[in-house]
């Protein structure tokens, strides 16, 4: 069983093991000596997806604190799960955010760290959320950076959702300009129409659609189709979370030239010529 887990106290880190009983449940050990008594527990929880990975956190954190007096708990959670499930959407739906904020709660961290939260539901939710914003995140690509401050490429805002950080991008990026998208989601079925640009003259441009990530990309091979009837020149895309439920292929067959995104939830094996990864270290340790 991969271990996702990565813990240091007071600088020191310390090494784990981790598995699965036969009846299906989890376990963790910590390997390494813990002392009496610690100042600061740093755990960084990488690309959680379910409650087994939950339980391993939680059950790393009794494991530590039944052994270790710590003074502060600190939480890296890079790619926060049902950051999207931030209301109850349908009858009979589940607010999963609150769900899921409930037992992170639990544990009790003074600071939980998430990168480029889904929505601001995340922080109302989360006790001692620190969200590091889209801007912080996409700064740590120093091509994309260059070609931004050169004034190479204009930045576009798919929706409504990623025109609320759009400004803090550009802001950032010294651009002056945006393009801005909308689109509409049947939140029954998933299904997305109605795409449309509603402001930019993208004609001749190189454009960087910027969101917080892509799933099955829907939302962005439907932009890439309206920026390219508009006239750009070429569809870039950056965002935080890669998901890319239906591979990155998909995306590059249909319209989009490039794709920018962090390893907050994208391993290395997708990296290539088109696809360039931002390694979360960088972002946290800026
Ligand atoms: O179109 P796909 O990639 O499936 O979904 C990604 C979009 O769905 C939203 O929640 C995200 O913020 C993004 O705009």
């Amino acid at each position: 069983m991969k271990n996702n887990l990565h813990m240091t106290l007071d600088n020191r880190s310390l090494a784990l093991d981790v598995g699965r009983f036969p009846d299906g449940a989890v376990w963790l050990k910590v390997k390494d000596s813990l002392p009496a008594q610690a100042n600061t527990l740093r755990i960084r929880a990488e690309r959680m997806q379910n409650m087994d990975d939950f339980m391993l956190l939680a059950q790393l954190v009794d494991a530590v604190r039944h052994q270790c007096d710590v003074t502060f708990s600190h939480l890296e959670l890079p790619y926060l799960p049902y950051a999207r499930q931030d209301r109850h959407m349908q009858p009979g739906d589940s607010f999963a955010l609150k769900v899921f904020a409930g037992l992170l709660n639990s544990l009790n961290f003074d600071r939980v760290l998430v990168l480029d939260p889904h929505s601001e539901a995340a922080a109302a939710a989360i006790n001692q959320l620190v969200a590091i914003p889209q801007q912080q995140c996409l700064a740590q690509s120093a091509s994309l950076m260059a070609a931004l401050a050169q004034g190479e490429m204009m930045l576009v805002a798919p929706d409504a959702g990623a025109l609320k950080k759009i400004h803090g991008v550009a802001q950032t990026v010294g651009a002056t300009e945006y393009g801005i998208l909308s689109k509409q989601r049947d939140v029954t079925t998933g299904a997305l129409t109605g795409f449309s640009l509603l402001a930019g003259d993208v004609k001749g441009k190189n454009v960087l659609i910027v969101d917080d990530l892509c799933d099955a990309g829907g939302t962005f091979i439907g932009s890439a189709q309206v920026l390219r009837d508009a006239g750009a020149r070429s569809v870039s895309l950056y965002v935080t979370h890669g998901i890319f439920s239906k591979g990155v292929e998909h995306l590059l067959q249909q319209g989009i030239d490039q794709i920018y995104c962090t390893t907050s939830y994208a391993t290395a094996d997708i990296a290539q010529e088109r696809v360039e990864l931002i390694d979360i270290n960088t972002i946290f340790n800026a």
